[in-house]
C-alpha cells in the first residue's frame, strides 16, 4: 500500500502525519498523542482537538488521545504526583513504521518509563495502526522480578456534532460518579449527557457506540477494567485555559481505562487497546 509519512513542527512539537489509502492520521511525538484520525470512507474527523491546545512540548495536549500511564487521574496514594502519570508529558520517538495491504503501523517508544512515583524495570510501547479504523495499543512489559501495579487510560476525546444530540450505547452496570462522589448502580438508559459527567464505569464492556446527529462512532476496547465517560460541561470548561468555553459541546471522552490499578506479574505483558472507527 502507498503510504506517505512526514514530520512537521507545530510550535515546539513534532507531528508525524500518515496518509494511506484508507485514512489519514496525525501523531504528536510529545506524548505519542494521536491528534487526528480521518477515515477516507466518509472524511469525518473522529478525534476532537481543542482550538486552545498547547504545543509547547511541556503541557499535555488537550484533545486527541492522551496516553495516561502508569496511573489514571490522581495517584492513589500521593495527590502531589502528576495527574494521569508522566508519559503524556514526555518526548517519544518513532521506533518503526511498517505497512500491510490493510494498514500502516507506527510503533513509538517513550524517552523514560521511570518518573516520580514509579521506578520499575518495564518496557512500554505504543502501537498506532491506521487503516479503515484506528487502533491504539499501549503495551506494558514487566521486566521486573516481581509483580507491579499498573493503571492508565487511552483518554480518547471523540469529536461529536453537538453534545445535546449524543447517545451512548453499550455501557452498562454500575459506575462511580466523581461529580457527586456517589456509586450509582445502573448506567443511564438512554445514555445522554446534559451536564458535567466524570464517571468510571466498572463493567469493562468491549464495544461502545456514540451517535451524534446521525453520525456513529464505533469503539472497541480490550485490556481495560473500566470505561470512563467525561465531559467537563460549561463551568469547568471556563476554568480550563486550554479549552474554549463552549468546547465541551463538540467533545466527549470515552476512555478505555485501567482504574483501579492492576497487578502485572513479572515477565508478563499488559495490552490496553482501543479501536475507533
Ligand atoms: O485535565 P486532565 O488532567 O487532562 O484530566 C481531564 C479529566 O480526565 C479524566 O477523564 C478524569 O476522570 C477527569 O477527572 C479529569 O478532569
Amino acid at each position: 500500500m502507498q503510504t506517505s509519512h512526514t514530520i512537521t513542527a507545530r510550535d515546539d512539537v513534532d507531528i508525524l502525519s500518515i496518509d494511506n489509502q484508507y485514512a489519514s492520521a496525525r501523531i504528536a511525538l510529545f506524548g505519542a498523542h494521536v491528534i487526528s484520525f480521518v477515515p477516507k470512507k466518509d472524511g469525518r474527523e473522529r478525534l476532537w482537538l481543542s482550538d486552545c491546545a498547547r504545543f509547547d512540548g511541556k503541557t499535555a495536549i488537550r484533545g486527541g488521545i492522551p496516553v495516561c500511564w502508569p496511573w489514571f487521574a490522581a495517584h492513589p496514594d500521593n495527590p502531589d504526583l502528576p495527574s494521569h502519570g508522566f508519559l503524556r508529558n514526555q518526548q517519544w520517538h518513532v521506533d518503526s513504521i511498517s505497512e500491510t495491504a490493510e494498514s500502516t503501523t507506527v510503533r513509538l517508544l517513550p524517552g523514560d518509563v521511570n518518573g516520580p512515583g514509579f521506578h520499575h524495570a518495564v518496557e512500554v510501547t505504543l502501537v498506532v495502526d491506521i487503516g479503515k479504523q484506528l487502533t491504539v495499543s499501549l503495551i506494558t512489559h514487566n521486566r521486573d522480578n516481581e509483580a507491579i501495579l499498573i493503571g492508565g487510560a487511552l483518554h480518547s476525546y471523540l469529536a461529536i456534532n453537538d453534545i445535546d444530540s449524543v447517545t451512548i450505547d453499550g455501557i452498562e452496570g454500575p459506575y462511580s460518579d466523581k461529580v457527586s462522589g456517589l456509586v450509582q448502580q445502573d448506567s443511564p438508559r438512554p445514555y445522554q449527557i446534559s451536564g458535567e459527567v466524570d464517571r468510571i464505569h466498572t463493567s469493562p464492556v468491549p464495544a461502545v457506540t456514540v451517535t451524534s446527529a446521525g453520525e456513529i462512532t464505533h469503539l472497541h476496547q480490550s485490556g481495560h477494567n473500566s470505561v470512563v465517560v467525561w465531559n467537563p460541561w460549561v463551568e469547568k470548561s471556563r476554568t480550563m485555559t486550554d479549552m474554549p468555553d463552549d468546547g465541551y459541546r463538540q467533545m466527549l471522552c470515552v476512555e478505555a481505562a485501567i482504574a483501579p490499578m492492576l497487578s502485572l506479574p513479572a515477565g508478563e505483558n499488559l495490552v490496553l487497546s482501543q479501536r475507533i472507527g
